[in-house]
């Protein structure tokens, strides 16, 4: 399984290590995946949250996409209940490019056509078995660079 990125490893980069993140309304999913993940064979980095009280998805989404941001780490799962908080956080951060997706295709575009550096996904949208897909295929499909990392550069 592939990690592709663009970005050229930088001093402390986990580049290797997916960090992931979710709010209460997605920890059991967040569980799952980081199962998924290290059945694959992959490091995971767990940003919280670490059960299911209720609480502020603002300050994992701001933990996991400031990783992100500060080429910390190189790729990076969040999770809330929809997903739109979340992916609404992470995108404010210079250099992340946070995909909501609950379908394959979306998936493999954000990663062909957008780089996409952050999944999100909503747990109370998208099951397990469906989550553990999109994370599949996302972490397979490399970006095509070319026109397309003109257009990723331009914003
Ligand atoms: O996207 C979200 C917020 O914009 C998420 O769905 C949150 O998980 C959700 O708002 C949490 O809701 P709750 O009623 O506090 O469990």
């Amino acid at each position: 399984m592939t990690c592709a990125t663009t970005a050229s490893p930088q001093k402390g980069e986990k580049k290797d290590v997916i960090i992931i993140g979710s709010d209460h309304a997605a920890f059991e999913l967040k569980e799952k995946l980081k199962t998924f993940l290290k059945e694959r064979g992959l490091e995971v980095e767990d940003a919280g949250t670490y059960d299911e009280t209720s609480m502020n998805y603002a300050d994992i989404g701001k933990k996991v996409a400031g990783a992100i941001s500060d080429n910390t780490y190189a790729r990076g799962i969040l999770l809330c209940g929809t997903g739109l908080g979340m992916s609404m956080v992470a995108n404010r951060f210079s250099n992340v490019r946070a995909a909501l997706c609950s379908d394959i295709f979306s998936v493999r575009m954000s990663r062909c056509h957008n780089d996409s550096n952050i999944l999100v996904m909503g747990g109370r949208l998208v099951g397990d078995v469906l989550a553990c897909e999109l994370v599949r295929e996302w972490l397979e499909t490399p970006f095509e660079g070319g026109r397309h990392l003109d257009r990723i550069m331009s914003f």
